[in-house]
């Protein structure tokens, strides 16, 4: 059977998917889109074999998943495409009612921890499809990611704050941050490990064919997507799709700092797959 693999229905992943085009290997993997949380439950529900998921699932479902080494995706402060727009101060948040994507699993934990750890507030949360409009009818401050976050950052809603959740995180513990790790259950690969270590080379060749003509991806992406060629290049160049040591140390401060918060059981080891 043909390996079934995910895909983030974001702009945040094209480099990472533009070069399987480039390279025809879509012809021998199924390809299905969806949001973050889509993901997470198809790896979890096994109707996906290979898949990018919330880095938090991952630390939620460790001891049946693995990573796929070398590719994430992450930050090193602004993000960009993650976004708390709120009606008031970041300050003023205490006890107010936050409205969080629904397709969101690390954000909406990563949003809490600074709530909590740097300002010392814990708003009342509930989730919402990502409709900035509908959310802050019921809400005070709304979380987005992804391409609405994006939209956010192209034009910041006049009279609205906006707060880059990489950039709070990286002021709160002066790490980089990684939202999503490109995950594998443990049987699939043990019992398909040629298959696997294919996928995964062939995803980390994408994305260095990507990197090498980062312009034409951004060309190409801003003939169907509402940006501009130059704010999506720019956009790529902040994203950060490595998975090196200091992302590594940003993700377990971040699994230290859920855990101890109680939105994650247990701190996971980092288990890569090898390639
Ligand atoms: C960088 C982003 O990170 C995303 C955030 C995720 C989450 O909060 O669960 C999951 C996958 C990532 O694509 C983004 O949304 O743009």
């Amino acid at each position: 059977m043909r390996p079934r693999v995910g895909h983030i229905q974001f702009i945040n992943c094209l480099p990472l998917y533009y070069g399987l085009v480039k390279s025809h290997v879509l012809w021998d993997v199924d390809l299905i889109k969806g949001t973050p949380t889509e993901l997470n439950r198809c790896l979890i529900e096994e109707t996906l074999d290979i898949c990018p998921i919330s880095s938090i699932e991952y630390a939620r479902h460790w001891r049946e998943f693995m990573m796929v080494p070398d590719i994430a995706v992450g930050s090193d402060g602004p993000v960009t495409s993650i976004f708390l727009v709120s009606k008031f101060s970041i300050q003023a948040l205490g006890g107010k009612r936050i409205a969080l994507t629904n397709t969101s699993a690390t954000s909406q934990v990563l949003l809490k921890i600074i709530l909590r750890d740097g300002y010392g507030i814990d708003p009342i949360c509930f989730e919402s499809p990502p409709n900035l409009g509908a959310m802050l009818l019921e809400a005070d401050a709304a979380l987005l990611i992804g391409d609405p976050a994006l939209q956010i950052h192209y034009q910041v809603p006049p009279g609205l704050y906006a707060y880059d959740l990489g950039a709070e995180w990286k002021q709160l513990t002066g790490l980089k941050m990684v939202f999503a790790v490109w995950a594998i259950r443990r049987s699939y690969a043990a019992n398909n490990p040629a298959v696997v270590r294919e996928v995964a080379r062939v995803f980390i060749k994408s994305l260095r064919y990507s990197e090498q003509r980062i312009d034409q991806v951004a060309k190409d992406a801003a003939r169907w997507e509402p940006f501009s060629a130059g704010f999506l290049q720019e956009y790529f160049m902040t994203l950060q799709y490595g998975f090196d040591a200091g992302h590594q140390a940003g993700l377990l401060e971040y699994y230290r700092r859920a855990s101890a918060l109680g939105y994650i059981a247990e701190i996971p080891r980092l288990d890569f797959l090898e390639v």
